[in-house]
């Protein structure tokens, strides 16, 4: 038992990560934290001298006689010490207490840019993980705030522990067998408070999956993106239930440990009143026989409650010290996650030349933490000037590829290339840069018209406006855009004051002006059309045409109407590329496209027989 004890604290402290968040802190803030400590310490010192100052005042006047000459003078001298040292130590504790605001409000932005910096260069393949999800969330819900928590937890430990040290040498001044009686009395509650303070913890990280579902059921009932099928579909009870289904079994199970720890806290708090009133029995006694004197006495009374504090200021730091650990501990397993694309340390520039190919050679891929491979050695080709189509059914892969020609993730096998050069060559970013994607699931970002277009491209020394209206113009948006009074500076979407909502095909003609607006020397379009009337697809692809001088482009979609402006198409079937040919070509054969568009070429031939 003893050993198994042994063995779990030894973990405890082992998983303590408090070198590392002590170097963190240090390296973003070093001179405000040595503020801070040094703070502390003084205050720590004006505290005790002002204490000792109070006592020799009460001596003072229990000795000498009233009326002796040297009576009054010292009495005053004595108030004045005790006075002037009472308000030091309030000034420096109000200064120390905004060098304390300060450092840690600084430290904690500097920590959470760098969660938020790791988080945006982490790879998709984190986001089919759900321990990933568990991390992070346990990450974000840290903050950057408890890194700095650690450091001043195991600061108020020291300061409390110094406290403790000094008003033990008072204590022991005034009769040493206080001491001994009072760790008796006191140190049960120390530990107990320990014992539950850890026990909360433990279970917080246990529930942290399951408060991560509740939590999504919480967001279910108030998102934006779900407010209409709630509405419509009456769900709302039915979520509301499996959230305070889970709510009230966490709930539960917390509460348990607080009524333990209430028995176990009026026990231990008996005890140590106890303890307080056998030491007054050996202070009275000492004071019967002359050992102690009255300055004694009123020290020990005022400073048995402040004993309490400082015990209680040590647990604290204790329980400070190991709870933010346990978070600190996930900021660092983020931190440590390493993007598993891989990224050459000299990447080879991006080639200048006019011509460009962007080519799948022999692919095949698998999800990370799937065993079905999704693409099985596709080859194909997007060459600069040219449309080039990808059709099939749902589920046949042609999100999943583009997702490869993002770099989101790399190829299990064969590989994409860049004028002939394994796109693994560039930098990342470069890379990315050449490759202007409106996703299926494209974002609908709520700020400005203008900054919805230029976020295709930040990188952009300057957002001139016309090249913001020309891709506008490209993508159908500008008409609705120039309706708003503020025009381009219209806030999109409800979200905040003076916003406007738009319907879902002119947000897709949004994303359609980020991706004419970037310098993307290859445009891809997963199902952009599907929300666009008609006419808006005719003139949308019409544009997509005249910008192919100096790009490729790759559109995927259902619809037959988008399909055949391609000058090239590639028929995918359970993650293989079945047929390929010239619209013309493949609707003449009696095969995969043929049956995908089967009543659309009927339609066209008896259009063109008539
Ligand atoms: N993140 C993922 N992890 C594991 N499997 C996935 C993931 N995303 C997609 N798949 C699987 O990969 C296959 C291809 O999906 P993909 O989204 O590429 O199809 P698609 O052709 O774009 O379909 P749709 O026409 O419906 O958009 C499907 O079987 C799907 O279940």
């Amino acid at each position: 038992m003893v050993k198994a004890k042994f063995f779990y604290y030894s973990s405890i402290l082992s998983s303590l990560k408090l070198a590392r968040t002590i170097k963190l802190v240090w390296a973003l803030e070093p001179w405000k934290t040595v503020l801070v400590i040094a703070f502390m310490f003084i205050s720590t010192g004006l505290l005790f001298l002002s204490l000792y100052a109070l006592k020799d005042l009460i001596d003072v006047v229990s000795n000498q006689e009233v009326g002796s000459p040297e009576y009054g003078s010292l009495v005053i001298r004595q108030v004045l010490i005790a006075g002037g040292l009472a308000v030091l130590h309030t000034v420096v504790n109000s200064i120390s207490a905004y060098f304390s605001e300060l450092q840690s409000t600084l430290v904690s932005e500097k920590i959470d840019d760098m969660i938020h910096r790791h988080t945006v260069d982490l790879d998709m393949a984190y986001y089919e993980d759900p321990e990933y999800f568990n991390t992070l969330k346990l990450a974000k819900e840290a903050g950057g705030g408890r890194p700095n928590a650690v450091l001043m937890g195991l600061l108020s430990m020291l300061s409390a522990a110094l406290k403790m040290a000094a008003a033990s040498v008072i204590i022991i001044s005034i009769d040493w067998r206080l001491l001994p009686i009072l760790l008796l009395f006191v140190l049960p509650m120390f530990a107990a408070r320990i014992y539950y303070s850890e026990k909360y913890n433990a279970l917080r990280v246990k529930n942290t999956p399951v408060e991560r579902i509740s939590s999504y059921f919480g967001h279910l009932i108030t998102s934006e993106l779900s407010a209409r099928e709630i509405r419509s579909y009456n769900l709302g009870d039915y979520f509301k239930r499996k959230y305070f289904g889970i709510r009230t079994h966490l709930i539960g199970e917390r509460l348990k440990i607080s009524r333990q720890r209430s028995k176990a806290e009026s026990m231990v708090s008996a005890l140590a009143s106890l303890g307080f009133f056998s030491c007054i029995y050996f202070v009275t006694l000492g004071a019967i026989d002359g050992r102690v004197s009255t300055g004694d006495i009123a020290v020990f009374v005022v400073m048995f409650p402040m004993i309490f504090g400082y015990l209680q200021e040590l647990t604290s730091g204790i329980t400070a010290v190991y709870s933010n650990n346990m978070y600190v501990k996930y900021i660092f397993e983020l931190f440590d996650l390493r993007t598993g694309l891989y990224e050459n340390p000299n990447p080879v520039p991006i080639p200048g030349a006019s011509v460009h190919d962007l080519t799948l050679e022999n692919v095949s891929f698998r999800y990370p933490h799937a065993d079905k491979m999704v693409l099985k050695d596709v080859s194909i080709a997007i060459p600069q000037g040219k449309l080039v189509a990808l059709v099939g059914l749902n589920g046949s892969g042609k999100t999943t590829l583009i997702k490869l020609l993002a770099r989101l993730y790399d190829p299990s096998n064969g590989r994409i290339t860049l004028n002939g050069l394994d796109i693994r060559e560039f930098s990342l970013s470069d890379y990315r840069k050449q490759v202007g994607i409106v996703f299926q699931d494209f974002y609908k970002y709520n700020v400005t018209a203008a900054e919805n277009i230029f976020l295709g491209d930040i990188g952009r020394a300057q957002h001139a406006h016309d090249d913001v209206v020309h891709a506008s113009k490209l993508a159908g948006s500008h008409g609705y855009i120039m309706e708003f009074e503020n025009n381009y500076q219209t806030m999109m979407g409800r979200v905040f004051d003076g916003g406007h909502e738009i319907s879902v095909g002119q947000w897709q003609k949004l994303a359609t002006a980020r991706a004419f607006y970037s310098a993307a020397r290859f445009l891809v379009l997963d199902e952009a059309t599907s929300a666009l009337d008609a006419q808006s697809e005719h003139r949308l692809l019409d544009a997509l045409k005249s910008t192919l001088d100096t790009r490729g482009a790759l559109v995927i979609s259902h619809r037959y109407s988008t399909i055949k402006h391609a000058d090239y198409i590639y028929v995918l079937s359970e993650g293989s590329v079945v047929e390929a040919g010239t619209p013309d070509v493949l609707s003449r054969q009696n095969g995969y496209y043929a049956q995908i568009f089967d009543v659309d070429l009927r339609q066209e031939n008896t259009i063109a027989e008539q």
